[in-house]
């Protein structure tokens, strides 16, 4: 098959593509940012790892949030990979809620960024933002990791098939 034969595919429409994306599951967690323009933050299913050299992850954010501005003008970002009884500060986090209220709903610390730190979260990556790359409706934040913060939580909470669902640690099974 000829790489040549690709422009003259269909594309997938869009409720193709989310039905198809809804079973790749994927860690919930709260993306935070504090600085110049201010406290925001959002709840993400779209981050990943992308080097370990230096520690870098990426986090995918819709530029039509109310989080966005406050993203594309900070340099600090924290994500909070939410624990299995954290799915309330998702729904919080995931839109239509003022920013003071999202950020009352839980305690809060910071490292070296200055981003809020989840208290309790599973696991949280104190990072600073040092690309930016624009696609399609999202922005895609390049992040180098300052510091990692283990919580003692021993269950994850995972978005899979459009619902909450848990998974544990191998120790905690
Ligand atoms: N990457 C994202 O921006 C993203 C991911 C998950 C959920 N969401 C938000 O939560 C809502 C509910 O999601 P759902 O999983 O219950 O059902 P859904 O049918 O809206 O989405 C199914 C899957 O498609 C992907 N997706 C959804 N909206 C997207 C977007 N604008 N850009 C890129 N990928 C997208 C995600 O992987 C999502 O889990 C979505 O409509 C969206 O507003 C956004
Ligand atoms: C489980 C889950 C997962 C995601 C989201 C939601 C939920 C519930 N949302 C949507 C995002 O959190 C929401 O659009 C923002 O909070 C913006 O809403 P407001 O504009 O502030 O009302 C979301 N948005 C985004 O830009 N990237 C992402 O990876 C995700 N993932």
């Amino acid at each position: 098959m000829s790489l040549h034969a690709l422009p003259d595919l269909p594309a997938v429409d869009r409720d193709t593509f989310r039905n198809a994306m809804a079973q790749l599951g994927a860690a919930v967690n709260v993306i935070t940012t504090d600085g110049p323009a201010g406290v925001a933050g959002f709840t993400a299913s779209a981050v990943c790892s992308v080097t370990d050299s230096p520690p870098t992850l990426l986090v995918c954010l819709n530029r039509s949030a109310s989080a966005w501005p406050a993203f594309r003008d900070n340099r600090a970002l924290c994500v909070n990979t939410l624990s299995a009884d954290q799915h309330a500060l998702s729904t919080l986090f995931g839109g239509k809620t003022a920013m003071a209220d999202r950020f009352a709903a839980a305690q809060w610390q910071t490292l070296a960024s200055g981003a809020p730190l989840l208290e309790a979260a599973l696991i949280s990556f104190d990072c600073e933002i040092t690309q930016r790359v624009s696609v399609g409706t999202h922005d895609i934040l390049f992040c180098t990791v300052l510091a990692v913060a283990q919580g003692e939580a021993r269950q994850g909470l995972a978005w899979f098939d459009r619902g909450y669902h848990t998974f544990s640690r191998q120790d905690a099974r």
